[in-house]
């Protein structure tokens, strides 16, 4: 199902299984830098398994079997050749729990650019931390303690650093698995309103169990059902005027 855009990442006829479980079957869906698209649908719908095939953290799961097409800018991301770690830097993902490394907060946000020798001096690799956690919406928090400890955070300044650490290197598409599930009403204000900025300069797919966080959030949503896309447009449409009775019984309430 597709709606014209500029696809930055495009998935056709995508499969998984869970050994003999399929978990997706034959969902395509592109995704442009232009939007933000939400992924809505019950718990075990396969919102997160269809998540994590856009950038192979499938891969991690030895059960997990992933077939179809998926390409970022025409590349085939299930090549052979292609470089999982460099992958995962152009589709960076922001987990449902945040995880920064127990390191400094100037370390969480220097390492990606570090190992993926985009600083050339000391001087440059300062600047991209100071970039990435303005651009997070973290900087004027932390500029002061950037030697003190990342998991010494609240929650929703984690979570902020996460971002700020998937966008230090770069990325063109960013995935969000619930970012904010785990974070109060107003870290959760924040996070929305950081994504409102970020929108436009990277494609980003966020799933999401708040059908209010997917109306704020995306202009695009794909509602899923026991492993299918069911239906997808543009986020108004869905929540005003689904086309399909199933979309409607979940965004009235009647099952999820
Ligand atoms: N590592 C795994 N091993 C086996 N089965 C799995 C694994 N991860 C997910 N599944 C199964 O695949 C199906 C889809 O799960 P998935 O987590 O993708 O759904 P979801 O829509 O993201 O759910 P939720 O909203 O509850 O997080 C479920 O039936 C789930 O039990």
């Amino acid at each position: 199902m597709s709606i014209p855009n500029q696809h930055k990442i495009s998935a056709q006829h995508v499969n998984v299984w869970y050994g003999a479980k399929k978990a997706i079957d034959d969902v395509s869906l592109d995704f442009g830098s232009d939007h933000v698209t939400s992924l809505i649908g019950p718990s075990g719908c396969g919102k997160s398994t269809f998540l994590r095939t856009l950038n192979r953290m499938n891969d991690t799961i030895p059960a997990a079997k992933v077939e179809g097409d998926i390409t970022l800018d025409g590349e085939d991301i299930y090549a052979p050749e292609m470089d999982v770690v460099q992958l995962r830097a152009r589709v960076g993902m922001v987990f449902q729990k945040p995880n920064p490394f127990p390191k400094s907060i100037f370390e969480n946000v220097a390492y990606g650019p570090r190992i993926h020798g985009l600083a050339g001096n000391k001087t440059q690799l300062g600047e991209i931390v100071e970039r990435s956690l303005r651009r997070a919406g973290l900087w004027d928090e932390v500029k002061d303690r950037l030697t003190d400890s990342g998991t010494a955070l609240s929650g929703g300044q984690q979570q902020r650093l996460c971002i700020a650490r998937a966008i230090a290197v770069d990325p063109e598409v960013i995935l969000m698995d619930e970012p904010c599930s785990a974070l109060d009403p107003i870290a959760t204000a924040k996070i929305e309103e950081l994504i409102h900025e970020l929108k436009g300069r990277y494609a980003i797919v966020i799933v999401t169990h708040n059908m209010q966080q997917a109306a704020r959030v995306s202009q695009r949503t794909a509602f899923f059902h026991l492993g299918t896309l069911i239906e997808y447009g543009a986020t108004s449409d869905i929540f005003t005027n689904p086309r399909q009775e199933r979309t409607k019984d979940y965004i009235t309430g009647r099952y999820g």
